[in-house]
Formats: structure tokens, C-alpha cells, sequence
């Protein structure tokens, strides 16, 4: 399996604590791995960091071995609008527009027409069990369902990487679990790889691979040979 992004030697240092006290990390091909460890301990400054979103201290950032680390910031920006696909805990969509539009609005950033993109669109809308929900504003949708669009966001512009801070927190258990299994199945058939923030020991365990970081350093691997 190909590393696709990686981090060396990752160090961030605030004035008041060491988010990241030198953090190695490789994500493979259509690999999901999720992040856990106690609050605090760096894990979405780890996630952040991979994702070009905060610039490390030291170390370096890599996709597929090219490093990205020390890009300025319009070179940044257009690579997580291109490569990366991100999903955050709620509150990410926008209010004013029909979750069709919502979930084209990546591929309009890039100047695709707003009905070539809205097309493509659609097509992410069976496959996450959100058919009929097209024109839906975030407003009419429940939190399950809203969660369910963002997901299609991250992915319609096929990136290469997905990146997920805590994506079922705001859910509850079973809910989140329909989530999660979602995210992790269509963004595998997608051929993305997933990196995710969560508390949650079950949903971390539908990744591959789980990293325990604890005071901003690798604490542990756990590797699951099937995923389930
Ligand atoms: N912008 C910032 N300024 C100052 N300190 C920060 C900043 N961001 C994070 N930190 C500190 O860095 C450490 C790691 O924070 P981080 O948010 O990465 O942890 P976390 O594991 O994601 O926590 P949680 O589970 O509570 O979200 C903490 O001590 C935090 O207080």
C-alpha cells in the first residue's frame, strides 16, 4: 500500500503548551485512520497540521512525497480546495442554500458552472441515502441527514485525502454510527483515504487503523486487519 500523506518529525509549540512534540504519521491508499487520545492532547492540531491548515514549527508534511509544509498560503489554500475534502462536527453548511448547491459549491469554487456542478453533484446523493433531499435547505434536514451532505461535499470534488474533526460529536450513538459506517465506506470506494478526529472508541473502530496520541506524541497503534 503507497503512502499518501505523511508527517516527520511534527512539532508544534504554543505559548502555553507543546500541541505536537514530534509526530510521525504515513495515511496509505484509500487507508482510514483515526486519531484518538485525551482532550487536549493534539490531535486536531495533528489533523490541522497533515491538512496544511497549521504550519508546524518543525517537521515536515508530505503528499505523496512532495512536500507541502512550508507552500504559502494561496499554493495551500488551492490544494485543500483540490486534494483535500473536509468534514467538522455541524454548523458547516451554508443556511441559504438547497443541499444540492450546498454540495456543488466546492466544484463552483473551482469555476465549474453552477449547473454542471450541481449535476455532478447529485450523483453523491443515492449512494449516502439522501435521495429525494436535493433541494432541502441544512434547516429541513436533521443532524444525521445534515452530516450525510457535508460528507458528499468533502467528496465531490474527489480529493485525494478526507479529513473528519470529530464528524459524528454532535450525533447520537446510533445516528453517528450510520455516519460514520457512510464516511468510511463511500469515501474507500471513492479511493480517498480518511483521517478522523473522535472520542468515540466504536466509531474509531470502523477505520483500519487507529493512532493514540497522548501530550502531543504517538502513543500507541491499534490495526485492524478487516474493518468492519
Ligand atoms: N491556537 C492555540 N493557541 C494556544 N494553545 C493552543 C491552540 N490550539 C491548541 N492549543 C493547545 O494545544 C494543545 C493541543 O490542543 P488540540 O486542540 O490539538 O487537542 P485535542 O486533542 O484536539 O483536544 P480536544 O479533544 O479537547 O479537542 C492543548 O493544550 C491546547 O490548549
Amino acid at each position: 500500500m503507497g503512502t499518501v500523506l505523511s508527517g516527520l518529525g511534527l512539532v508544534k509549540k504554543y505559548a502555553s503548551a507543546t500541541a505536537l512534540a514530534g509526530v510521525d504519521v504515513a495515511v496509505g491508499e484509500r487507508e482510514s485512520l483515526a486519531i484518538m487520545g485525551p482532550s487536549g492532547s493534539g490531535k486536531s492540531t495533528l489533523l490541522h497540521t497533515l491538512a496544511g491548515i497549521i504550519r508546524p514549527d518543525d517537521g515536515q508534511v508530505l503528499l505523496r512525497g512532495e512536500r507541502i509544509d512550508h507552500w504559502g498560503e494561496n499554493r495551500l489554500s488551492a490544494l485543500r480546495r483540490r486534494r483535500f475534502g473536509f468534514v467538522f462536527q455541524s454548523g458547516q453548511l451554508l443556511p441559504e442554500l438547497p443541499a444540492e448547491e450546498n454540495v456543488a459549491l466546492p466544484l463552483m469554487l473551482e469555476g465549474m458552472l453552477r449547473k454542471h456542478a450541481v449535476a455532478r453533484a447529485r450523483r453523491w446523493f443515492a449512494p449516502l441515502g439522501l435521495e429525494g433531499l436535493e433541494q432541502r435547505r441544512p434547516g429541513q434536514l436533521s443532524g444525521g441527514q445534515a452530516q450525510r451532505v457535508a460528507i458528499a461535499r468533502a467528496l465531490v470534488a474527489e480529493p485525494d485525502v478526507v479529513f473528519a474533526d470529530e464528524p459524528t460529536g454532535a450525533l447520537d450513538q446510533s445516528t453517528g454510527e450510520e455516519v460514520v459506517r457512510l464516511l468510511t465506506s463511500v469515501t474507500r470506494e471513492q479511493g480517498a483515504s480518511l483521517v478522523m478526529v473522535t472520542h468515540d472508541a466504536d466509531v474509531a473502530a470502523h477505520c483500519d487503523r487507529i493512532l493514540q496520541v497522548r501530550d502531543g506524541r504517538v502513543h500507541g497503534h491499534i490495526q485492524y486487519t478487516t474493518a468492519p
